[in-house]
């Protein structure tokens, strides 16, 4: 009986992100600094003759699970590169929020990716990996291996893995979907302007956590002001979290909507997240470690 194989499929924290400029082709050069959280959705990969998926989990309501889904989407892009693969059948427990700027689908497009690898026998950092990966979305490359490092490009060019001080984190989502593109869009910025030629990016070898949030909190996230445009509840997520005891940074990822802050330990991440989920009981909160 061939054993059924299983991926974490961890949500991606951008610690800051900025924009550098827009492409000719529509696309923003960014660079920031991505972490992993111990949170994420779980794909498990049965094999069988035939691809498919099914799905289950709390926030898995009325994702596609046809070929739509960014799982079966990163399936049939690497058979498009390497020809006839071994299939089987993915399940996806879904529990990262949908549209939230932490690439919960980009991570489930990556597992899949690293568990076609592993059923057919392929190397996992092979270059036609990545490859496909880059084709399937911006954030699914760094998620490939999903450790922390420096993203640059428009994702696809990843600085080497970063051994970052563990974030004691909470994570909130306040359950508005928010559209990638459409933050962009408010951004505003033509077709190849640049908005910035200098490098940026904050000291990542900080030994502390303490250091890191200092550094951190000298840069920031150039998308939060669209996002906010966009998703104006914003306007409470981030300053709510910013008043919570213990709060040293609070921050968006990505596109948004998800929201993080950080905290000096383990207890006041946990306190904080008891809190929230008692004054805003229809937000998703989750303590998470970042590293
Ligand atoms: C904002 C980030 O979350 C930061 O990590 C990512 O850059 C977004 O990555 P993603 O969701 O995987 O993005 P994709 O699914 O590839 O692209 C969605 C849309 O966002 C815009 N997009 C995305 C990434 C990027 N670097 N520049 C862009 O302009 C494009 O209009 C694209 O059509
Ligand atoms: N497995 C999947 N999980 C989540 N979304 C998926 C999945 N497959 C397809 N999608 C679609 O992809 C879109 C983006 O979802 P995702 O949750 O990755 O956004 P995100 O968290 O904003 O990502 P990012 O931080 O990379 O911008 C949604 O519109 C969703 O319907």
């Amino acid at each position: 009986m061939p054993s059924t194989l299983t991926t974490r499929a961890r949500a991606k924290v951008n610690l800051n992100l900025r924009v550098i400029g827009r492409r000719a082709d529509g696309y923003h050069e960014l660079e920031s600094l991505v972490a992993f959280a111990s949170v994420g959705d779980t794909l498990t990969l049965e094999p069988a003759p035939e691809l498919s998926l099914t799905i289950s989990g709390p926030c898995g309501n009325g994702l596609p699970v046809d070929g739509d889904n960014l799982v079966l989407r990163a399936a049939r892009a690497l058979s498009g590169e390497l020809g006839a693969l071994r299939w089987g059948r993915f399940h996806l427990v879904k529990r990262l929020p949908v549209a939230s700027g932490i690439g919960g689908g980009s991570a489930d497009a990556a597992g899949a990716l690293r568990l076609l690898a592993r059923l057919n026998g392929l190397q996992p950092t092979m270059p036609a990996l990545l490859d496909v990966a880059a084709k399937v979305g911006a954030d699914v490359p760094v998620c490939l291996e999903s450790r922390a490092r420096l993203m640059m490009g428009i994702g696809e060019c990843l600085g080497p893995p970063l051994r970052l001080p563990p974030l004691f984190a909470v994570l909130v989502n306040p359950g508005v979907p928010v559209e990638t593109v459409a933050v962009f869009r408010k951004l505003g910025l033509q077709a190849g302007q640049a908005l910035s030629s200098s490098r940026t990016l904050p000291e990542t070898n900080s030994e502390t956590a303490q250091d890191l949030i200092a550094v951190l909190s000298r840069s920031g996230n150039d998308l939060e002001g669209p996002a906010r445009a966009v998703a104006p509840i914003l306007d409470t997520v981030l300053p709510t979290l910013a008043g919570l005891p213990g709060c040293r940074l609070a921050r968006m990822s990505g596109s948004g909507a998800t929201c993080f802050a950080l905290f000096d330990d383990c207890r006041a991440s946990a306190d904080a997240a008891k809190s929230l989920q008692r004054s805003h009981p229809g937000w998703w909160v989750t303590p998470t470690l970042l590293r």
